[in-house]
């Protein structure tokens, strides 16, 4: 077990949230336990398996004309293909965003009275426990991180099937999707004033745990810090969700703990839809690992804020098991009711397995306390709103579900006395079915990050497999490039391919070097033939000078790609494949 000691907690109460507390792979491991209580809760039970909310509001977006957000819009067209018309249309985007299965209306007050065990009358399928699904009214609480579903009298919201529309590959992005995320980032721009140095709890004295460093090297990503001060000064408007996220080196606990529950969120949706994802041109459904490695695998610091956000609501989830032992589920079921809790029991007791997971105590602790939590709320509630601009069903019901599932573990975690008698709960339906159903989304996110890794890796075993028989097969096959030394760092494919089209511009307009026909060395004069020597040492000298050049160069990017993997390594994060290597010259280089 390779779990740091309590105590790491209690001696760095000012650095550290949750994961300081918890290793990644004791976070894997509780998750590898939980799991099946997790799906089957969320699969098997009525309760968690339908969700009330208001997926079309009246009015739409309330931040900007939604019309380019739309899947229909050409902009939401998939990057890889050209034309939308050339995709058959149950897998274009517009088709595979929409809600499947039945949908009720929520019941007035009235038949929730007439019919208390058929509210819905039937509309969700007869073996429907519908007062396992049907929520009693209730109006806002002012603790709320989101805004309530039931915000409105008059719109309450329908129920619709969560396995009926799992979250996965819908086609969506382009441009309306970029302005969503662009907009949620923008809500991590808290006003410096909110958050003074006095609530600064945690960036004077580091411990040094992993986690620690982890922590601290999240927050010194230095070319994002750069852009959002200059954004700042600006007052820019505009932001790229990459660019934005961690502030000033001196920002608070909380700020930082709002980026990563929002860039946590982010990557458990890329990662079930790189998961679960259509090729649009084959209609099969397989988990791409490309589509892993651009989005998390070659960003640790995503992956690392997915965990976060487990520990995180992993916490919020032992913290109110307690007092679910006496919540009724479904009020006209008892063997319903039974069954549901104990599978709740389960859920949160695994939960409470790795204590002191989280330590929510930190945060809000200065003197500015409440309205810090005020403006966090407020931010999150403003998430929430922004949730109503995404312009494809099935990503808005499972984005709105999972602000809320993260709005309730916040409650759960700040609003929510630690030493209150059990009694009579204070979370809604809404908020319990958001909060359990965002917990799956973690812990499958989490398996399905495992099996990615090991897919690259087996990938990558069977590359050097390829290699080694060329080695010992075909010598011939071995290009000259690998009989001869000298070191190169291609950092990325796409710096290959640049310098492969810088070649190949070099040459346009006259003949490849390999392609030239040269005289016979007999048939040439003594000129020709001195010519054509200084022209390879030129040429050579030319190829020297440039490799020295580059020295420095590729040796910095060696230096900092490995530190990158050593640094992985010790924090337990997938290491990242190594993108550089030796190599030697081409004699076509000269
Ligand atoms: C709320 C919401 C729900 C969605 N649900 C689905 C869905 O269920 N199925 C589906 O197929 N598509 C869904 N989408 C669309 C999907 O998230 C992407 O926007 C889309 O696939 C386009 O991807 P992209 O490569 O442009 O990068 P995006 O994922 O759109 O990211 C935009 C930019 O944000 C930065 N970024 C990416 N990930 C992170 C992170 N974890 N932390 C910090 N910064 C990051 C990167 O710089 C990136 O360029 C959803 C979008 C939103 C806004």
């Amino acid at each position: 077990e390779s779990k740091i000691p309590d105590e790491t907690c209690a001696i760095s109460p000012k650095a550290i949230v949750s994961d300081a507390c918890a290793s990644y792979s004791t976070l894997e491991k509780l998750n590898s336990k939980v799991r099946p209580h997790v799906d089957d809760l969320t699969q098997q039970t009525d309760f968690f398996s339908y969700y009330r909310l208001n997926l079309f509001k009246e009015g739409g977006c309330p931040f900007w004309n939604d019309e380019n957000g739309m899947c229909a819009n050409i902009a939401c067209k998939v990057d890889t293909l050209d034309k939308e018309e050339d995709i058959p249309k149950i897998w274009r985007a517009a088709e595979l965003g929409k809600l499947e299965g039945p949908v009720a209306k929520h019941p007035g007050k009235t038949a929730q009275k007439e019919r208390p065990q058929r509210p819905l009358q039937g509309s969700l399928g007869e073996n429907v426990g519908e007062s396992c699904v049907v929520e009693a009214d209730d109006e806002c609480d002012e603790r709320d991180y989101c805004v309530p579903e039931d915000e409105s009298v008059t719109a309450k919201g329908d129920y619709v099937s969560l396995i009926q529309n799992p979250e996965r590959f819908t086609g969506y992005a382009g441009d309306g999707a970029n302005m969503v995320w662009d907009a949620i980032y923008r809500e991590n721009c808290f006003q410096k004033s909110s958050f003074p140095h006095t609530a600064a709890l945690g960036m004077t004295s580091v411990p040094r745990g992993p986690a620690a460093f982890d922590f601290r090297a999240v927050l010194q990503d230095a070319g994002r810090q750069q852009m959002l001060e200059q954004q700042v000064q600006q007052g820019s408007q505009g932001t790229n969700s990459a660019l934005t996220g961690l502030g000033f080196e001196d920002e608070c606990l909380e700020k930082r703990v709002f980026y990563r529950v929002i860039s946590g969120m982010h990557a458990s949706i890329s990662t079930h839809l790189c998961w679960d994802f259509l090729n649009q041109t084959t209609g099969q459904w397989q988990p791409n690992t490309q589509c892993y490695i651009h989005r998390l695998h070659m960003h640790p610091e995503r992956i690392s804020n997915l965990y976060f956000n487990y520990a995180l609501v992993t916490r919020a989830i032992a913290k109110i098991g307690p007092q679910l032992r006496s919540y009724t589920f479904c009020t006209g079921d008892d063997d319903q009711d039974a069954a549901t809790k104990a599978k709740v029991l389960a859920v949160t007791e695994g939960a409470a397995a790795v204590p002191h997971i989280f330590d929510e105590s930190l945060m809000f602790k200065n003197g500015e306390g409440p309205s810090l939590k005020e403006d966090f709320r407020n931010r999150f509630r403003n998430v929430s709103r922004i949730m109503d601009c995404v312009g494809c069903d099935k990503c808005r019901l499972w984005g709105k579900l999972q602000t809320a599932g993260y709005g309730a573990a916040l409650k759960i975690l700040f609003e929510f006395d630690n030493n209150k008698t059990p009694g009579a709960p204070e979370l809604k339906r809404t908020e319990l079915v958001a909060l359990f159903n965002t917990y799956a989304r973690l812990s499958s996110s989490m398996s399905a990050l495992t099996e990615f890794r090991s897919m690259v890796e087996a990938a990558e075993a069977a590359e050097e497999d390829d290699h080694v028989e060329i080695v010992e097969g075909k010598v011939d096959a071995i290009p000259d490039r690998a009989k001869k030394p000298h070191a190169v760092a291609t950092s990325t494919d796409e710096e290959e391919k640049k310098n492969k089209d810088e070649q190949s511009d070099e040459w346009e307009g006259q003949e490849e070097p390999s392609k030239k026909k040269k005289k016979p060395a007999k048939d040439m004069t003594i000129k020709e033939v001195f010519k054509d020597e200084l022209k390879n040492v030129i040429r050579a000298f030319k190829l020297v000078l440039k490799g020295w050049v580059q020295l420095p160069r590729n040796l910095w990017y060696i230096f900092v790609t490995e530190l990158n993997r050593a640094w992985e390594y010790y924090i337990g994060l997938p290491v990242s494949p190594r993108t550089w290597r030796f190599e030697r010259p081409r004699m076509d280089e000269l």
